[in-house]
């Protein structure tokens, strides 16, 4: 059996690549790689730790404009479909790549695995454009790997046959599990933080992260302005995104001394870092997962999450933009000094097993 992974962002490789080694221990099973280029070099250390290698590396300028990728990315996904004819393909989570791909694979009645399916936040606006993107996934979808109860409900509630949904949990916790794996056999894979944890000289530190196309210029000012008060109380550590819009952020906080505006760390120097801060100031969606599973106080920026099992869990808050809100959370949660309890609420860690063992038993 033939599966194609067609893959483009640093958060689908991070939540394919356990997907993929699972996949590749079942005999018969042939795994290749269509990398889009959408995040031109993100989360390609991951690939490289692992082994894993793109049959396929499709070029990108800079800069493009997500009206302009997405129907590039049908053409050079088919373009691929065409000369590779899988038996199956997989796409993950919500990103222009994974419904690119989708269609494509629908285009030419191959099915399609949908990683990550029924994340849901009802608001078309928020996150944009992914909650189109997913939606658009699922009608097309065979098989619909849902990470919780709550995603497998989503799928019911939209008719998705209930006998092509499998809650398998979210790999990204079997990419942390991994991650902190290789992390005790070999510390040098997240020598990256060094740097910044000798700067910083064991003192606790917020990790911040931001990077969603929903937060304009004005956001991004008042989200600068709001860190910089908060560095009066502790340290903060800010990975920028790659994204040009993040320069807005970058100009703000990047001279006052309490806060590391560095680039963005590899995944295991990341995970290193998660697991050492007080505190996550985050948009993100796979390390409102992440923080969940490695008991961190987590404040969202966003107005809503798919993730309402990390709120029920008591690891993430809701700020949105409301930066009063969030300086009163962080400053709570540094008073309070309780980490909220590890909770397995995104999986066991075995996803990409029960992913695996579904798709080798059925095609
Ligand atoms: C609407 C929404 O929520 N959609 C999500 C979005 O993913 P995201 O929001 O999680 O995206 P990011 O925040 O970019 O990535 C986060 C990952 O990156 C690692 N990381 C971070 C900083 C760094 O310096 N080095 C790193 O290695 C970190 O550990 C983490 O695993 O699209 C995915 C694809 O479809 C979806 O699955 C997912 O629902």
């Amino acid at each position: 059996m033939r599966i194609l992974a067609i893959l483009g962002t640093r958060p689908e490789i991070i939540k394919l690549v356990p997907v993929i080694l699972a996949l590749r221990n079942c005999a018969g099973v042939e795994v290749r790689l269509c990398h889009t280029g959408q995040h031109q070099a993100l989360g390609l250390d991951l690939l490289a730790a692992t082994g894993i290698e793109c049959d396929h590396m499709l070029s990108r300028e800079t800069g493009i404009l997500l009206a302009d990728l997405f129907p590039r990315l049908i053409a050079e996904t088919g373009a691929v479909l065409n000369t590779d004819h899988p038996d199956l393909v997989i796409v993950q989570g919500d990103t222009a790549t994974a419904a690119a791909g989708a269609l494509s694979a629908f285009n030419r009645s191959i099915p399609i695995a949908h990683v990550e399916a029924g994340l849901r936040s009802g608001d078309l606006a928020l996150p944009w454009p992914e909650e189109g993107y997913r939606r658009i996934i699922s009608p097309l979808a065979r098989w619909h790997f849902a990470p919780t109860a709550g995603a497998a409900d989503n799928l019911r509630r939209e008719n998705i046959d209930p006998a092509a949904i499998h809650q398998t949990g979210n790999t990204v916790i079997d990419a942390l599990h991994l991650a902190r794996e290789m992390l005790r056999s070999k510390p040098a894979l997240g020598s990256e933080a060094d740097t910044v944890l000798a700067a910083l000289g064991g003192a606790p530190f917020a990790l911040a992260t931001i990077h969603r196309r929903e937060q304009d210029s004005d956001d991004l000012r008042n989200i600068g302005a709001a860190l910089c008060d908060l560095a009066q109380d502790i340290a903060i550590v800010l990975p920028a995104h790659p994204r040009p819009e993040s320069r807005v952020l970058i100009d703000v906080v990047k001279d006052h001394p309490a806060i590391h505006v560095v680039a963005p760390f590899d995944y295991f120097a990341f995970i290193r870092l998660l697991d050492a801060a007080r505190l996550v100031l985050t948009d993100s969606g796979g390390i409102q997962e992440e923080g969940t599973a490695l008991g961190k106080p987590v404040l969202v920026l966003r107005s809503v999450t798919e993730r309402a099992e990390a709120v029920t869990a008591g690891a993430a808050q809701l700020v949105g933009n409301d930066m009063t809100a969030m300086l009163q959370a962080a400053r709570q949660h540094l008073a309070d000094n309780t980490d909220p309890i590890p909770a397995d609420v995104f999986g066991d860690g075995k996803a990409a097993q029960r992913i695996a063992r579904i798709l080798n038993a059925s095609v």
